[in-house]
């Protein structure tokens, strides 16, 4: 394949798997070089930009070209001009690890020395510590539970790192429910759900499984789910799932499976508190070799209180502004980027809104907006209406106008959703998860 295209490829996947903020900051400045043996090298601005390339987002790249068996050697470096020496910097080129094939693909920067431990997540980082270890826990069940960007995957893809560690011969699944159901979905299709029971209920040491809530309604899914843990537990093998709600509140999850899931132990994450908010910010700034005013982390630390992953991002702001344009790293520019960061929360419009709410869905714009009554289509487009009133000035004309409806219809839309949202946690989950993607949370 040619550079461009494959480098298109990349981007394409990329795109459908980051959050915007961060593929417009880590993966937009980058550039693409195809050299002699199949060799291609990613130009990146700075070393800081080339430290988190490699740790968070080249092993997706390397995932998604050894699917599509490209026998693709990746490089990256910086490209800065030569030094006043003349060696050329961007000669320091650095090979990548690939990834084997079977391996779980895990986050490089989910590890427990990069998890700070304070108040509000203590007792789950103590818990998946010792569930992590060869040494018996007394359950071999840990289900954590927390609102979004608290931990629950830093903590369970830690696991699976330790895991693989220091215990070599056990073997670690990692994946969310959504891949289970659809590994199960082609496994039927492929008519091989034999490989399919035995690869999990068999030939798996550790299962970390996480989103269960994506299950809610899928009955088949959870019933082969529910014979996972039991032949897992059967065999002692350990289990770590994650959620955004406790069992009980799940809508739509069958008493049996949620009784196998709330059989260990729970544990429900919440946000930090402002000292472990600031303690997380200042570890960051240190892990990347950057010296912040401590008056910067306090500032962040009460500006952004809730999602550790906005919090973090904020500072990632900083430090990528501070070392792009030698910008001293003051309250000044924090007060900008968080300025920005709320100030973005305006710039969504009608289109963006659809368009994302489509993606999201997996479906056609031009299904969203057809004449379809399913429901799989009705509720995303009406959810989609009730976002673009929430976060737009648009009239229900207005509106109307992008999804072929006209006013009565989208008012009525947005109406249905108004009055289900305050009492349906999927449906808070997924608006919130869209409201993310958009960069309007
Ligand atoms: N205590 C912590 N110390 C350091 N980093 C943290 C901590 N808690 C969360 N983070 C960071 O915050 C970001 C979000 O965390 P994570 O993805 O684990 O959240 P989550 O609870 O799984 O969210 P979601 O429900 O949206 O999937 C990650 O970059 C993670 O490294």
């Amino acid at each position: 394949m040619s550079e461009n295209r494959l480098w298109n490829h990349i981007i394409e996947d990329l795109q459908n798997r980051l959050e915007r903020d961060d593929f417009d900051l880590w993966i937009k400045p980058l550039a693409a070089q195809m050299g002699a043996n199949d060799n291609l090298t990613l130009l990146c601005p700075s070393r800081f930009h080339l430290k988190r390339l490699r740790e968070t987002y080249l092993p997706m790249v390397n995932n998604f070209l050894e699917n599509q068996g490209e026998q693709v050697k990746l490089n990256c470096k910086v490209a800065v001009p030569s030094n006043s020496r003349g060696e050329n910097q961007s000669n320091r080129q650095m090979n990548l690890p690939s990834i084997k094939r079977g391996m779980p693909l895990l986050n490089n920067r989910f590890k427990f020395d990069r998890f700070v431990a304070g108040g509000g997540n203590e007792l789950a980082f103590a818990a998946a510590k010792a569930l992590a270890g060869e040494k018996r826990f007394f359950s071999n069940t840990l289900l954590l539970v927390s609102d979004t960007g608290l931990g629950k995957s830093h903590l369970t893809q830690s696991v699976g790192h330790y895991v693989m560690e220091t215990q070599p011969n056990a073997r670690v699944a990692y994946l969310t429910a959504e891949d289970f159901a659809n590994q199960m979905i082609s496994a039927l299709r492929r008519k091989n759900m034999d490989a399919f029971k035995e690869h999990f209920r068999r030939e798996c040491d550790i299962l970390l499984l996480e989103e269960i809530p994506f299950l809610a309604g899928k009955e088949k899914t959870q019933d082969e789910l529910g014979f996972t843990l039991d032949a897992l537990l059967d065999a002692g093998k350990r289990i770590i799932l994650t959620s955004c709600q406790v069992p009980n509140e799940i809508k739509g999850i069958k008493r049996n499976l949620e009784s196998r899931i709330s059989s260990g132990m729970t544990i429900n994450i919440e946000p930090p508190d402002h000292r472990t908010r600031v303690n997380i910010l200042a570890h960051q700034a240190h892990e990347e070799g950057m010296v912040v005013d401590p008056e910067v982390l306090e500032y962040l630390a009460q500006e952004i209180p809730e999602d550790i992953r906005r919090l973090q991002s904020s500072l990632v702001g900083i430090m990528a502004q501070g070392s792009l344009t030698n910008r001293p790293m003051d309250l000044g520019l924090a007060v900008e980027i968080v300025g920005k960061m709320t100030h973005r929360k305006k710039k969504v419009n009608v289109e963006t809104i659809r368009d994302m709410v489509a993606r999201i869905y997996g479906m056609e714009i031009s299904t969203l907006t057809s004449r379809s009554r399913r429901k799989v289509v009705t509720v995303p487009r009406n959810m989609a209406m009730y976002l673009c009133r929430k976060h737009t000035s648009a009239s229900y004309a207005t509106i109307g106008r992008s999804f072929n409806r006209d006013h009565a219809t989208v008012m009525y839309g947005v109406n249905q959703i108004d009055r289900k949202i305050a009492n349906d946690p999927k449906l808070q989950k997924e608006m919130s998860h869209i409201e993310q993607r958009l960069g309007v949370r």
